[in-house]
């Protein structure tokens, strides 16, 4: 029997307290995410970043998100992330700049060429899938039709929008992500998370691919 077994990632996003970090590693996350837009009601500023992400352990890796933003803000706000996460138009030579893993959100408006795009950003290390509203950028708590996202996409998939404990398995069954991605899911009011419901959004990821373990062998 093999033990070769793909487990499912998770992040949880618009981190602003030092409790939802805590809340979040113990019950397992392996990516949290920090909203360095400061149009978003979840969003921190630089030295806040720099306050919670040393909080984060080894091994549990620190993601900023970005729409749009200047270069000498995201270049001073990595000295404190493993990742950076690009929510706006950035080009894929803006993305590879700043020479740090990346990762591409993609909103999935009407007409959007999945294919096309993981060709346009193949240097980026994942595609963030998220639902699509006009004028907002991310975090929307909304989902989107999942069986538009192909079978097979030449870059690994991060699905978000609208995840919550009670649909994430089956998102889960549907798309076969490579990581799941919340936000206000598990939150009471923006930025302001609950640590129950992140322990339940991590014990259904984990049912979830326990059923689909045990199914195949
Ligand atoms: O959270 C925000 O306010 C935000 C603002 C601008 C760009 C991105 C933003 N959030 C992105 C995310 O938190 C994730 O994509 C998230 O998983 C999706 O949010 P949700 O639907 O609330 O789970």
């Amino acid at each position: 029997m093999s033990n070769r077994f793909q487990r499912i990632r998770v992040k949880i996003c618009g981190l602003t307290r030092e409790a939802d970090i805590d809340a979040a590693v113990a019950a397992g996350a392996d990516a949290l995410g920090f909203v360095l837009w400061p149009g978003s009601k979840r969003a921190i500023d630089e030295a806040r970043l720099a306050e919670l992400a040393a909080r984060v352990p080894a091994f549990v890796t620190r993601v900023g998100l970005f729409v749009d933003q200047e270069a000498t803000l995201i270049e001073r706000a990595s000295a404190h992330l493993d990742l950076l996460q690009f929510h706006g138009d950035e080009s894929p030579a803006f993305c590879t700049s700043f020479g740090r893993p990346w990762i591409k959100a993609l909103r999935m408006r009407d007409g959007l060429d999945l294919p096309a795009m993981a060709d346009a950003y193949q240097e980026a290390q994942a595609l963030l899938l998220d639902a699509y509203r006009p004028g907002v950028p991310g975090g929307t708590g909304e989902t989107f039709d999942w069986s538009r996202i192909p079978a097979s996409l030449a870059k690994p998939v991060i699905l978000a929008g609208g995840l919550t404990p009670a649909n994430v398995a089956e998102a889960i069954r549907t798309v076969r992500p490579f990581a799941v991605d919340v936000s206000g899911g598990v939150e009471r009011s923006p930025g302001i998370k609950i640590p129950e419901r992140i322990d339940d959004f991590l014990r259904q990821v984990f049912l979830a691919q326990s059923t689909d373990f045990l199914d195949k062998t």
